[in-house]
């Protein structure tokens, strides 16, 4: 079942967290808001442009801050950032304000999704399989100890991911009326 507050997406790179945030939000009737957007949008820079000029941490900050103002709510999806998680702060709000969905997905199908886009900076130096591998080594646990549910998305479309979530969400996928 739903908790009150806000809905947050959490995984690695490639697990959907954007596609089916938005997807899960309509189906939900919620809001929808994407961290990574909304850095974007608010400061007028992208995130290569972000990790470039302030480096990692620096991006991070922005993340942390911009997720604690998304989901001062409820009855909103929030799509985060893979690497989210890495802060304890974020870690203890999420849990603390609303109900937390992994999207589990393997490093195979990461790197599929990932190959035809270039807007992530930490996959453009060396091989992405082997990058991605060490990131979910060290963040699949910290996916693991805030999240509510989790759901395999490895060959599965996005609708039937947010069916899934409808289902154990206690809600009912109201798209599927349409
Ligand atoms: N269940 C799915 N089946 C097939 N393709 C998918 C699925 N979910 C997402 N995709 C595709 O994979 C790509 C990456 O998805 P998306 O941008 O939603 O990932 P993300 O988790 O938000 O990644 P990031 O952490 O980098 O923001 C997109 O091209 C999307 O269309
Ligand atoms: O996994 C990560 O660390 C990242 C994922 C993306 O969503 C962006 O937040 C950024 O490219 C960093
Ligand atoms: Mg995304």
């Amino acid at each position: 079942m739903m908790k009150s507050g806000a809905v947050f997406l959490v995984g690695p790179m490639g697990a959907g967290k954007s596609t089916i945030g938005r997807l899960l939000a309509e189906a939900l009737r919620f809001e929808f808001c994407d961290v990574d957007r909304e850095i974007e949008e608010r400061s007028g820079v992208d995130i290569p442009w972000i990790f470039d000029m302030e480096g990692e941490e620096g991006f991070r900050d922005r993340e942390e801050s911009m997720l604690s103002e998304l989901s001062d709510g409820s009855q909103v999806v929030i799509s985060t950032g893979g690497g989210a998680v890495l802060r304890s702060v974020s870690r203890k709000l999420m849990v603390a304000r609303g109900t937390v969905i992994y999207l589990k997905t393997s490093v195979e199908e990461q790197v599929r999704r990932t190959a035809r886009d270039r807007k992530r900076p930490l996959l453009q130096n060396g091989d992405p399989g082997t990058t991605l591998r060490n990131l979910m080594a060290l963040r699949e646990p910290l996916y693991e100890e805030i999240a509510d549910y989790t759901v395999l998305t490895d060959n599965r479309t996005p609708k039937s991911v947010v069916q899934e979530l409808c289902e154990q969400l206690g809600a009912s996928d109201l798209s599927a009326q349409y």
